[in-house]
């Protein structure tokens, strides 16, 4: 029988196998950031363990930097030591660090595939859930907890047992104005946010084939919110062409060789999946979430559906929704435009086209944050930052920014916000805050109008 891409790359990275139990896994690449590390570090330091193999690690800061002002010492105190934390311990580990500042810094989950740190093939690991994203390229790419960060700071390795295999396919041609956010909040509204749970996920089909780079990072940062451990897309052209000459990516004679090897990565037509689902492109349409988890979607045009249930129910509540009504014409006074989810330089590219000689309404606030310093370099390269000014939108600099209430970018409560990022929980981004997920289209098309409105309408 056929392998699947998650085979491939799984089985060359086993280093032993326990007889009918779990496997212990080499992971390439480590990731860490200034939340998910400090405890791991201490655990080694507790046990006298140096780390194995500082060199296979990549460091940046980004949940808890603030996204102004990035030059001056920070003022939050919670934060200026979280990032201290990271700096003392990437120093005293050897670790390259790009901390506040650098031109390398951003979120961990842009700036690494930005240069070349992920590859097809690989298996990468972070104290972060959304992990996910790095399987765009066809590596193996998961969130791991603290104590497995301290596992492979000591080991390079993972025991793990091999998740189950699943496949989502979509075929077809996508309307108008319908993004790769669309396709994966779609998605998620039709199998829910525990489908995924125990597989790891594969996403197959045209549309897929035909995205770019860019737009397979924000499906596959999703696969979380649908309970998978990862999501993973067939490396291809596509694929090579965006790693070829990053700065970490392999060089010449090496690189070719590599190319070879991904070329053998894509799953073999006779392979088997444990679950597999389909879905047609031309069924998906510019998509919203109207309660408080991001399995809770709907189309624009579509409205909020009428369960009875009392987690539903308790949902509607806190966002101030009614069963059977519309969200569009909902006055909106909050966009953001930002998190590992969105904000590739192709997010700010369609949020500018639509922006372009158009003024935000009076009651937005409008904040567009990228997902690192070079995407803040191309916003300003391509002269997207004067559009965006121009019509009132406020440039911050990198970070997490809005998507999570650790930094000074939070939501006031009550109020709500169309967000490019991936949850929309309680409190997410900020206490009482209530959130909207949306494409960066549907957040720029918010910003301008003030309110909610059917861009399949105005925009076909
Ligand atoms: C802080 C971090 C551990 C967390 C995660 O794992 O995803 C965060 O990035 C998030 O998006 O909620
Ligand atoms: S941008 Fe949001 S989802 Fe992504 S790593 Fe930061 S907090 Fe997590």
């Amino acid at each position: 029988m056929g392998k699947t891409l998650f085979d491939k790359v799984w089985d060359s990275h086993v280093v032993s196998t326990i007889q009918d139990g779990p496997q212990i896994l080499y992971i390439d690449t480590h990731l860490i950031h200034e939340v998910t590390s400090p405890q791991a570090f201490n655990e080694l330091e507790d046990r006298g363990i140096p780390v194995l193999k500082p060199e296979q690690i990549v460091a940046t800061a980004d949940h808890n930097t603030p996204t102004q002002n990035q030059d001056q010492p920070i003022t939050d105190e919670l934060s200026r030591k979280q990032l201290e934390q990271l700096s003392e311990n990437c120093k005293k580990n050897n670790i390259i660090l790009y901390a506040l500042g650098h031109k390398y810094n951003g979120i961990v989950h842009v700036m690494a595939p930005e240069l070349g740190v992920t590859q097809p093939g690989k298996t990468m690991v972070c104290g972060d859930s959304h992990t996910s994203t790095h399987g765009a390229f066809g590596a193996i790419a998961f969130g791991i907890g603290t104590s497995q960060v301290a596992q492979v700071f000591a080991s390079q390795c993972l025991l793990l047992t091999k998740p189950k295999s699943l496949r989502v396919t979509v075929n077809g041609s996508l309307k108008n104005s319908v993004l790769p956010k669309d396709i994966i909040l779609y998605i998620i509204s039709k199998l829910g946010t525990n489908s995924g749970t125990g597989y790891f996920c594969e996403y197959a089909g045209n549309v897929f084939e035909d995205m770019s780079m860019e737009g397979r990072m924000t499906v596959c940062n999703m696969s979380i919110e649908m309970g998978a451990r990862g999501g993973m897309i067939a490396p291809d052209q596509t694929t090579f062409d965006y790693v070829e000459g990053r700065e970490f990516a392999p060089k010449g004679e090496v690189f070719e060789n590599k190319v070879a090897y991904w070329k053998t990565l894509p799953t073999d037509k006779d392979a088997q999946f444990d679950k597999e689902y389909y879905f047609e492109a031309e069924d998906i349409e510019p998509m919203l979430t109207y309660g408080t988890n991001p399995g809770m979607g709907i189309k624009i045009s579509e409205f909020i559906p009428e369960v009875s249930d009392a987690s539903f129910e308790k949902s509607l509540k806190y966002m101030n929704f009614k069963k059977g009504e519309s969200l569009i014409n909902k006055r909106i006074n909050f966009v953001f435009i930002g998190s590992c989810t969105n904000s590739r330089i192709e997010d700010f590219r369609v949020a500018a086209n639509y922006i372009k000689g158009k003024q935000k309404a009076h009651n937005v606030t409008a904040w567009l944050v990228p997902g690192s310093k070079r995407v803040e370099a191309q916003i300003i390269e391509e002269g997207l930052k004067s559009i965006f000014e121009d019509a009132g939108f406020e440039l911050r600099q990198p970070g997490c920014s809005a998507c999570l209430a650790m930094n000074d970018d939070k939501i006031p409560q009550g109020e709500y916000c169309v967000s490019t990022s991936n949850r929309n929980f309680e409190g997410r981004q900020g206490q009482g805050a209530r959130t909207i997920l949306a494409s960066p289209l549907v957040a720029a098309v918010t910003a301008v109008e003030g309110k909610i409105i059917d861009i399949t309408k105005q925009l076909n």
